[in-house]
């Protein structure tokens, strides 16, 4: 998400499709006059509304999307799709917008965007990635893979949507169906041959990613997220499994380091391949971490045909191997050889990976190492220390806080967590929304406390103070984990998001300490 609006990436040379070709494809009720109107997009929020669209209006948490009506009109919607409730609701709102009639506007969007765009005709590989952390990562590093092996790539993710070297900021993680269907009708248009997706569990239960069949489904892990949209994590892991299935992916490669991979395998719907880092589990692909420095990370994976490939990344920790590692097993399930893979790895010296705010070093040749990171979980939290730990002889000082309206019962983990794994923790705001921000640090501080009651704790609210009281404490040798922020550019206090960006405030924070950046 960003501080302003996030604009899309759509088709530049949309073909019009007619509206009552398109009501008679669906079976729609139609109400208003639509004989020679033509669609050319589609759009779920009034303001993303662009001339041509059909304006989506599904219900919602606060409102029914049928009750901006007028605003899409004005914006150039050329009709509404939308339930009966907002078929009412969109007469009294813009009597003169021609309304199509359904039982369930969200559920049938997708294959209403994948008509529009013709996305069914998509002729790019499709990559989903779900799992509860390294969902970005991997999709990255798919398309850093692709565009090394010269073939044009795209991807969403949580920090960006990219189709080759043009890229938007992201909204949601996962687009909704307009947008993503769009996003595959602009790929197509300058010849994408492989489009890697970040599959969120809210995208599976809310229908973002109907109206296609991804080439190959991958998961990275499961671990403790969201259990504010599910009740446990039984049901968030049932959202994830529902990637595995046929109406949604061909086939897949699952991580089977954690018991939530190994028991998908048994209940997948789809042919999986299976990969591990772990020596004692039995997989098909293998990955062995050779070397880790504060600038890369060197691996071996091993094939399921007994062939090997021996690569780095320029990314901190081992979980960026596994990372790699599926990223890699992926493209070879979706048809590419990997032999072809070594050779260009081999060539480049690498896997020329970049992914925005996730263990991105901000730091110079001196002074403490300063990584910013988007881990927001216990797991994400405990992995990322376990990987700067060696990297340093001194000490390791992690800053953090945790976000406002979403999952409270993960936050006293998250302290612990820190606590036990770092010399010095600070804690400080992140995204308080409408929670009293004092109350969250609280929770942190409980939790850090009860973990490691010694350990030297500093609680400063305001994030620019805190990322200077962490750089006032380290010097040569040390670490600072600033861990939350990664790509994000606003803090989000009471619906308002405020300018920030903690990457750029490192560097600006770290010059003025005197240190280069
Ligand atoms: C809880 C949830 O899923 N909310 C989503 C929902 O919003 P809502 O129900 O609150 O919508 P609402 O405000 O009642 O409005 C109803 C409808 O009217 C429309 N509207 C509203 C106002 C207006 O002026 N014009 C207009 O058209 C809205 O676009 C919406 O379609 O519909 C909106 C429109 O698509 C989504 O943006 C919004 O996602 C919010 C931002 C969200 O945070 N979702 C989270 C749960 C989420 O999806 N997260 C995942 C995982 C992240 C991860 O990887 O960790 C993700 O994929 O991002
Ligand atoms: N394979 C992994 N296992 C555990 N932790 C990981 C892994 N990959 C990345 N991380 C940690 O999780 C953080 C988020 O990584 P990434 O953005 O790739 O995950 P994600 O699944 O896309 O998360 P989100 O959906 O919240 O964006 C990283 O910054 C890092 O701290």
């Amino acid at each position: 998400m960003t501080g302003s609006p996030p604009s899309a990436l759509r088709p530049q040379h949309p073909s019009p499709r007619s509206l009552r070709g398109l009501a008679e494809a669906f079976g729609l009720e139609v109400r208003g006059e639509i004989a020679d109107l033509e669609v050319t997009g589609a759009a779920l929020a009034s303001g993303q509304v662009q001339g041509g669209d059909l304006y989506v209006g599904v219900p919602g948490r606060h409102a029914h999307g049928a009750d901006f009506a007028a605003a899409a009109a004005e914006n150039g919607a050329v009709a509404i799709l939308t339930d009966s409730d907002g078929a009412a609701r969109a007469a009294a709102a813009a009597p003169e917008l021609p309304v199509l009639v359904t039982p369930d506007a969200r559920a049938a969007l997708g294959a209403v965007a994948a008509w529009i765009h013709r996305t069914d005709e998509q002729s790019a590989t499709l990559y989903a990635v779900t799992g509860t952390n390294g969902k970005t990562s991997v999709v990255y590093l798919i398309y850093g893979l692709l565009r090394q092996l010269g073939l044009g790539a795209g991807l969403t993710s949580t920090a960006e949507r990219r189709i080759g070297d043009e890229a938007v900021t992201s909204g949601l993680t996962t687009p909704e169906a307009s947008e993503l269907h769009a996003l595959l009708a602009r790929a197509a248009e300058v010849d994408v041959r492989g489009f890697g997706v970040e599959v969120s569990a809210q995208a599976l239960t809310r229908h973002r990613v109907d109206g296609l069949v991804f080439d190959v489904a991958g998961f990275t892990n499961l671990t403790h997220d969201h259990l504010d949209d599910y009740s446990s994590m039984e049901e968030y892991y049932e959202a994830k499994r529902e990637l595995f299935t046929p109406e949604r992916a061909r086939r897949g490669v699952v991580t089977v380091d954690s018991e939530w991979g190994r028991r998908l395998v048994g209940e997948s719907r789809i042919p999986v391949t299976t990969l591990t880092t772990l020596p004692d589990v039995e997989a098909d692909w293998r990955v062995t971490v050779i070397d880790e420095t504060a600038a890369a990370t060197t691996f071996r994976v091993d094939a399921p045909d007994g062939r090997a490939l021996t690569t780095s990344v320029p990314l901190i920790g081992w979980y960026m191997a596994a990372n790699a590692a599926l990223a890699i097993a992926m493209l070879v399930e979706g048809g590419i050889d990997l032999d072809r893979i070594a050779q260009a790895v081999e060539r480049d010296d690498g896997i020329p990976a970049y992914i925005p705010g996730r263990v991105e070093r901000v730091s110079g040749d001196r002074g403490p190492l300063v990584f910013i990171d988007y881990g927001h979980t216990p797991d994400a939290f405990l992995q990322t220390l376990r990987a700067l730990r060696p990297l340093v002889p001194g000490r390791v000082i992690m800053l953090f806080g945790a976000d406002g309206d979403r999952d409270t019962t993960k936050r006293a983990e998250m302290g612990a967590i820190a606590a036990r794994g770092a010399d010095i923790v600070v804690v400080t705001d992140f995204h308080p929304r409408t929670e009293d921000p004092a109350a969250i640090r609280a929770q942190l501080i409980a939790g850090a406390r009860a973990a490691a009651p010694d350990r030297e704790l500093h609680e400063v609210p305001d994030p620019r103070e805190a990322l200077r009281r962490a750089i006032s404490l380290a010097g040569q040798g040390d670490v600072i984990l600033y861990a939350g922020p990664g790509h994000e550019d606003y803090h989000e206090v009471n619906g308002v998001k405020l300018p920030y960006s903690a990457r750029d405030d490192a560097r600006q924070a770290l010059r003025d300490a005197g240190w280069p950046a």
